[in-house]
C-alpha cells in the first residue's frame, strides 16, 4: 500500500474498467441531483459523490485549482484507459462574481461512467481513511454499471419575468449604452432572469435529454442543480493541447423561411457592430491566454455558427501550453472575458454590479470537468438554469441570459435576442 504523500488531503482511490457496450448517459443520471456532462457521443455521467469541495470569493478558481493538484497528487489511480472521463475525475461548477453568495464547487462522483464514441468505461472512486480500507479497495474488481432509475412522468414549467425586470433590463441597456458613448466602456454585457417552479420529484433526465438531443454542437450539463447547453469553450487542455471556442454577435433564427434565416447569417457576418462586439470577446481571450501558451493561432476570421435557437459569430482558438498550467488555472487566466464581462474588464463588471439587480450565481462562470492532470473541458455557463429548493415540495427555477451592449446598441433587440437566448431552457423544461 502506497502511504499518503500529504496526510492532510484527502486520499482518493480510483479504478477504472471497461463497460461493455455504449450506455444511454443521461439515463444513468440521478433524476433530481443529475451530474452530467454529454456532447454528442461523448461524455460522462456522474452518481453518487465521494468528495464535494466548496469555494467563495476572488480566490475560488485559485483555491480549488491548488485544492484539486494536492488531492491528484495523494490520490491513487488505477487507470489503464486514460481516456477524457476515466480516472480520478471532478466536476465543477463556478460563480460568475468575486462576491456572489453562490457556491462553486467541484464533485468528485462515487461512480463515473465515460464515453467515447463506441467505447465505455467505469471508474469507482472511494475516499480511502485508514490502511485498512486502503487494502480492501486495492483488492476491488472492476465495477459494475448500476441500474438506471425509472423515468418520472414529466411536468411543464412555463417561466415568467415580472414586467418590472424587463423594465430593469431595458433602462440598464439605455444606461449602459450611455456609459460607453461618454467613453467609459466599449463593451458591456448585461442578463436578466426569468423564473420557473418544478415538482419536487421532477425528473431532471427529461429537460437534460432535450437539450443533449436537440444542441448537438454544445456541451449539455448537470452540476449542482446547474442545467444548461453552453455553446462557448471558455478551455479545453489534453495533453498540453489548448483550444477555445469564442462567441460574441448574435441573431435569432428563422426556421419558417430559409431565405430570412439566411438574411440573418449575412446580416450577422456583415455587421460592424457585430463583429466588433465580436473582436473585443477574441481580444480578451488572447490577451489572458498569451502568458500560458505558445504558438497561439485563431481561425481567420469569425465563422458563423448555427444552433437550434441562434446564429453566433465564432472564433476558434488553438495553442500548446507553455507551462504546467491546470485547465483551472486558465479558467482563472481568462475569466471573466468579455463575452460575459464586456471591455475594459474592470469598468464592465462594475456597470454589471450596478445595473443588473441580482446575484448572477454561477450563470456566465465556468462549468466544467478537471481530471488529475489538471487536463479538462469548462465552457462558460450559458443558456442554462440554476434549479433550488423552494417552500413547499417545490423547486424553484432561475434562468438567465444575456448579450453585449456596445455603441449603437438597441434595448428592444437586445431583448428579443435574449428571448431567443433562453429558448433552449424554456423548450427543454417546456411541454
Ligand atoms: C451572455 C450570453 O451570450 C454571450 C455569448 C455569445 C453571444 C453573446 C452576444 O451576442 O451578446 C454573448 O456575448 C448569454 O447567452 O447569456
Amino acid at each position: 500500500m502506497r502511504v499518503p504523500i500529504n496526510p492532510a488531503v484527502p486520499v482518493l482511490r480510483a479504478v477504472t474498467g471497461p463497460l461493455a457496450g455504449t450506455p444511454d448517459l443521461v439515463s444513468l443520471a440521478d433524476p433530481s441531483e443529475p451530474l452530467l456532462w454529454i456532447r454528442g457521443d461523448r461524455g460522462c455521467v456522474g452518481i453518487g459523490e465521494a468528495l464535494r469541495l466548496t469555494f467563495t470569493g476572488p480566490n475560488r478558481f485559485a483555491e480549488a485549482a491548488n485544492t484539486w493538484r494536492a488531492i491528484a497528487k495523494n490520490a491513487q489511480i488505477d487507470d489503464p484507459v486514460q481516456m477524457p472521463g476515466t480516472g480520478l475525475v471532478a466536476l465543477g461548477t463556478f460563480a460568475f462574481a468575486d462576491h456572489s453568495e453562490a457556491e462553486s464547487v467541484l464533485i468528485v462522483p462515487r461512480f463515473l461512467v465515460a464515453q467515447h464514441r463506441e467505447a465505455a468505461w467505469i471508474t469507482e472512486i472511494n475516499e480511502i481513511t485508514n490502511s485498512t480500507q486502503a487494502a480492501e479497495a486495492a483488492s476491488q474488481e472492476a465495477p459494475a454499471i448500476p441500474t438506471p432509475k425509472p423515468q418520472n412522468p414529466w411536468h411543464a414549467t412555463t417561466f415568467e419575468a415580472a414586467t418590472d425586470t424587463v423594465n430593469q433590463y431595458l433602462e440598464g441597456v439605455r444606461k449602459a449604452t450611455e456609459t460607453i458613448d461618454r467613453g467609459e466602456a466599449e463593451k458591456i454585457v448585461l442578463a436578466r432572469q426569468i423564473t420557473g417552479t418544478l415538482a419536487d420529484d421532477a425528473d431532471l433526465r427529461t429537460p437534460l435529454k432535450r437539450l443533449a438531443d436537440r444542441y448537438l454542437d454544445c456541451w449539455t450539463f448537470a452540476v449542482d442543480g446547474l442545467i444548461g447547453a453552453s455553446p462557448e469553450t471558455l478551455i479545453r487542455t489534453t495533453d498540453g493541447a489548448v483550444s477555445a471556442r469564442v462567441l460574441a454577435g448574435t441573431r435569432g433564427r428563422h426556421p419558417e423561411s430559409d431565405k430570412r434565416d439566411a438574411q440573418a447569417r449575412d446580416e450577422l457576418l456583415t455587421s460592424a457592430k457585430e463583429q466588433h462586439e465580436h473582436a473585443f470577446a477574441v481580444q480578451s481571450v488572447v490577451t489572458a491566454l498569451s502568458p500560458h501558451v505558445n504558438e497561439l493561432r485563431t481561425s481567420e476570421a469569425p465563422f458563423p455558427l448555427q444552433l437550434p435557437n441562434v446564429w453566433h459569430l465564432a472564433t476558434d482558438l488553438g495553442a500548446t501550453l507553455k507551462e504546467q498550467s491546470s485547465s483551472l488555472e486558465l479558467v482563472d487566466a481568462i475569466h471573466p472575458s468579455a463575452a460575459i464581462a464586456g471591455t475594459p474588464t474592470a469598468t464592465a463588471v462594475a456597470a454589471i454590479n450596478t445595473l443588473e439587480p441580482f446575484d448572477r450565481g454561477r450563470y456566465s462562470g465556468a462549468v466544467g470537468w478537471i481530471d488529475a492532470d489538471g487536463d479538462g473541458e469548462w465552457v462558460i455557463a450559458l443558456r442554462c438554469a440554476q434549479v433550488e429548493k423552494a417552500e413547499g415540495g417545490q423547486r424553484r427555477i432561475i434562468a438567465s441570459a444575456g448579450g453585449g451592449i456596445v455603441a449603437g446598441s438597441d434595448p428592444e433587440h437586445e431583448l428579443g435576442e435574449t428571448v431567443s437566448k433562453f429558448r433552449p431552457i424554456t423548450e427543454a423544461f417546456g411541454a
